[in-house]
């Protein structure tokens, strides 16, 4: 929030970041349920005395916030997504102190999956899976809300059906032209929810986890297509626009998706050799794969009546 201080421009928030915690929701039949979350709490208010003249007495203690965290987690009996728990810290900070008027909580979800032992789901067995959920939530003390989730780490790749051709050629271009690669990538996706109040959310509990794993579906079929002919990507621009389009196409509960694909090259290896015949002659087969340095393609795609 901005404000004006002995002539200056003064913006100010304070929060506790990165706080760790684990719950376990025991069901009555045996049936364990946990997961691990980091929850990074940051809290506009009404505080300046404490900048400008040492006066604390209206400060949250970055300590209140993190104990909020673990006592929150307590109180939470059911299993729920890392928006509601957002959700409910930022209806919290935003509710119980008369100084704070927006609360920003982030939270992303360690992503623990159960294990199948014998082909059988694990009671309580859990093992580190990849790509991790994330939220990120704004409240306001009018009730004005924001809710955005994520995906991270989701790393896609395709043998074939990926090509890269007509861009544009110069002096410094040595890229050939190509019908046949490889395309791997780590997709960074983020998509906001229409919801703009506490009043109108979806109270359903699952409701927020089923639609992280309806987005993820779409996005990753739509990267791939077909589990026989695929589809073909005529470039990450491409390839990223359909995937974005497919998630607004086919939920009216999203108003916006970020995606941010890197173009992870796995290299031709061509082996020549002076003297003897070659050693490796490439043929769409033998690659260095590579991390360093990659693509970087991103974009966000929005409805056209949104606000934003
Ligand atoms: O799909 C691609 N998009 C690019 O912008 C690009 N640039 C490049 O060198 N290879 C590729 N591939």
């Amino acid at each position: 929030m901005a404000d004006e201080v002995e002539g200056f421009n003064f913006e100010q928030k304070h929060g506790k970041g990165r706080v760790r915690v684990g719950r376990i929701w025991r069901k009555e039949d045996g049936q364990h349920f946990f997961v691990e979350w980091n929850v990074s709490i940051s809290l506009l208010s009404d505080c300046l005395p404490a900048y400008v003249r040492g006066d604390n007495s209206d400060i949250v203690a970055t300590d209140t916030m993190k104990n909020t965290v673990y006592a929150k987690a307590k109180e939470c009996s059911e299993v729920l997504s890392v928006e509601d728990f957002a959700i409910e810290l930022g209806r919290h900070f935003t509710s119980l102190y008369q100084q704070v008027t927006t609360a920003v909580i982030k939270i992303v979800e360690k992503p623990w999956e159960r294990v199948s032992v014998g082909g059988q789901p694990h009671q309580h067995g859990f093992k580190l899976g990849s790509e991790k959920h994330t939220a990120e939530v704004i409240v306001k003390k009018s009730g004005a809300l924001r809710v955005t989730s994520g995906i991270e780490g989701l790393a896609l790749l395709k043998t074939t059906q990926s090509g890269f051709e007509g861009f544009i050629r110069d002096k410094y271009t040595a890229l050939p032209e190509t019908r046949e690669r490889m395309l791997a990538t780590e997709v960074s996706a983020s998509w906001r929810y229409v919801y703009e109040s506490l009043s109108n959310i979806p109270v359903k509990p699952p409701y927020f986890t089923e639609r992280y794993l309806d987005v993820k579906k779409v996005l990753v079929e739509t990267f791939f297509g077909p589990p026989k002919e695929g589809v073909y990507s005529p470039s990450v621009q491409s390839t990223l626009y359909h995937m974005a389009r497919a998630v607004l196409n086919r939920f009216p509960d999203i108003a916006s998706i970020q995606l941010r694909m890197p173009n992870l090259h796995f290299l031709p290896v061509n082996l020549p050799s002076k003297d003897n015949p070659t050693i490796v002659k490439f043929d769409d087969d033998v690659f260095t794969p590579t991390d360093e340095p990659h693509g970087t393609i991103e974009a966000s795609l929005s409805r056209s009546w949104s606000k934003m």
